[in-house]
């Protein structure tokens, strides 16, 4: 459950998914992003850099965010196959995943590259999306709040606000499996890095929304929308459907 001055946040990634034929899924969503939903949730998608322009595009003046989902630090140079910041803004791109645990698993991103990636998306005066999540070994072995700690100690900028960053919370072992933990260790987490930020950025820290993402649908968004500290979830699989993704939105709204 989100603090009263912490708008929830309700974010689709849909990872290498979807081609322009997927658009009607989208429009679909911006459609629905009205009224009292619009009043009390913000909503985001991160569609493939593919769709990015068209996305934002088709979104312009209805305020539902449109992201990228990974960035290279620096604003321009000899990078072949990345995508800046401003290049994201440049397109009417809002915001940016970093350190999303498969981009930490397959590319092999550490901590400070995290950060770096941080710094360009506020440099951009994008929304910086920071994830960060343990392993079932981490967490079978007790370092669930460690791991997190130092995660967090390690990607979040210095300058982080709670207009410029959202933490987002996703166990590595709960992403993509149907498998979620229970609601008690979900309050237990977002507590601990509730905690962190504040000791951190003081009452900034406060302000920061922390979402929860790994195998969130329709069934159990409620549940887990209702832990404290909860301000949100960025939804994988169910977002690729805009029913599903309008349902945990309304989930988020109660
Ligand atoms: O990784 C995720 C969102 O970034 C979660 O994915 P799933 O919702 O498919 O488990």
């Amino acid at each position: 459950m989100s603090d009263a001055a912490r708008k929830p946040l309700v974010a689709g990634n849909w990872k290498m998914n979807g081609l322009s034929a997927s658009a009607p899924e989208f429009v679909r969503i911006v459609g629905a992003y009205q009224g009292a939903l619009k009043e009390v949730v913000d909503l985001a998608v991160f569609p493939p850099a593919t769709l990015l322009t068209s996305f934002a595009t088709a979104t312009r003046g209805v305020g539902v965010l449109v992201g990228a989902q990974d960035c290279h630090p620096e604003a321009s140079g000899a990078h072949t196959g990345d995508i800046s910041p401003e290049m994201i803004a440049d397109v009417g791109g809002k915001a940016v995943i970093v350190g999303h645990s498969e981009r930490r698993a397959d590319h092999g991103e550490t901590d400070a590259i995290v950060r770096a990636k941080a710094e360009g998306a506020l440099r951009a005066r994008l929304l910086a999306v920071i994830c960060v999540g343990e392993t079932r070994e981490e967490r079978d072995g007790g370092k669930a709040l460690d791991v997190v700690g130092t995660q967090l100690a390690g990607s979040l900028p210095e300058a982080a606000t709670a207009a410029t960053v959202v933490v987002a919370y996703e166990p590595v072992w709960a992403i993509g499996t149907g498998l979620t933990p229970t609601v008690d260790d979900v309050a237990e987490m977002h507590g601990f890095i509730r905690a962190r930020l504040s000791a951190r950025f003081g009452p900034e820290g406060a302000k920061i929304r922390i979402l929860y993402g790994g195998s969130v649908k329709p069934s159990n968004a409620a549940e887990l929308l209702a832990a404290a500290d909860v301000d949100g979830a960025l939804v994988g699989g169910a977002s690729l459907k805009a029913d599903d993704f309008l349902a945990i939105a309304r989930a988020a709204a109660r």
